[in-house]
């Protein structure tokens, strides 16, 4: 087994990274962008195919993967014993023996993703794990609930204990072209935040076109947001590799620009181990391996460990085991 190569990929050093303060608006720079869908659409259309981690890599690649996951629930018949279990799995998401048989030490999630009524719980169950509590917030997933509703719901949920704040913006701002008004939403989302860092989910899946996409990213992370992030996981199309692909050059652009660098997080729809790798070789190709750290990239999944864990039992024992045997909540 090679240790090196796992130890290189799970355990780089945390690096604590200066946070996106945001800027002002500037309409020329947002105005300017453009997204030329067909030449994406063929680039993402390779990137599946340009995989080639195999064996101990692979198997680094998705430990490293589950470090970087958002580990969601956010169903409607959500209970306390599902949060929990969902904490626990977050501290310990692959059996020790596994770990060890890979010469790895513990690891666990990025984060536990909830709606605000289950922060409480979350933040008890992982209490001194250093495993942070995200939140949904602003009237997640339509973002329809009155101005300073979606105000007040960030307040709540930052005392509730939430340290991340999944917010969700007004799609029609974006579909009638009115920048000043995302950005005074997101920058009014950001500040409400306080020291609880903020992910702006843009619901790529409604904003009609690439363009939209990249010019939403844009006055985002101008008025201050720590993440951007594709969906909400509710819409009909949620993370795709052309929008992910606009996303990350939006974040590559606005780091050139300014010296910032904020996070992406691909969500929804993301369940299968071999689509986690398209990603990151991905974001390592596109901004390169410090926004392979969780400060910098999650993913925002509900079901991707349970493929996760069947690949690495795989890669181990040589036999997959079957999905019911890795349940999360
Ligand atoms: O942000 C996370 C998403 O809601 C999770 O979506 P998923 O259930 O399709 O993995």
């Amino acid at each position: 087994m090679e240790t090196q190569s796992l130890e290189r990929t799970a355990h780089l050093p945390q690096v604590t990274e200066p946070r996106n303060p945001g800027m002002e608006l500037d309409l020329d720079w947002v105005r300017a962008v453009q997204a030329n869908t067909s030449a994406i659409e063929r680039r993402a259309a390779t990137l599946p195919g340009r995989r080639s981690v195999k064996k101990d890599h692979q198997a680094a690649w998705l430990l490293k993967a589950i470090t970087l996951i958002d580990l969601t629930t956010l169903s409607g018949d959500d209970t306390v014993g599902r949060v929990r279990r969902l904490c626990a799995k977050a501290q310990q998401p692959v059996s020790p023996a596994l770990l060890e048989t890979m010469g790895m030490g513990p690891i666990t999630t990025g984060a536990v993703c909830v709606y605000h009524d289950m922060i409480e719980t979350a933040v008890e169950a992982l209490k001194g794990t250093g495993i942070p509590v995200a939140a949904v917030s602003t009237g997640f997933p339509a973002g329809l609930s009155p101005f300073h509703l979606r105000v007040a719901e960030i307040g709540e949920s930052v005392a509730a204990g939430a340290e991340e704040i999944d917010i969700v913006i007004s799609r029609r701002h974006v579909l009638t072209g009115d920048w000043q008004a995302l950005y005074d939403e997101m920058k009014a989302f950001r500040a409400a935040c306080g020291h609880a860092h903020v992910k702006a989910i843009l619901a790529t899946g409604e904003l009609g076109s690439l363009r939209n996409v990249a010019r939403a990213s844009l006055v985002c992370m101008m008025a201050g947001a720590d993440f951007i992030k594709t969906s909400t996981g509710k819409e009909s199309v949620n993370a795709t590799l052309p929008v992910s692909l606009v996303m990350i050059r939006a974040i590559r652009d606005y780091y050139d620009r300014t010296g910032y660098r904020v996070g992406y997080k691909p969500a929804g729809g993301i369940s299968k181990a071999k689509d986690a790798l398209v990603y990151l070789a991905l974001i390592k190709d596109e901004l390169g391996d410090r926004w392979l750290q969780p400060d910098l990239f999650r993913f925002g999944a509900s079901s991707l460990l349970g493929d996760i864990e069947r690949q690495l039992e795989h890669h181990v024992t040589g036999a997959y085991s079957a999905g019911y045997r890795h349940p999360m909540g």
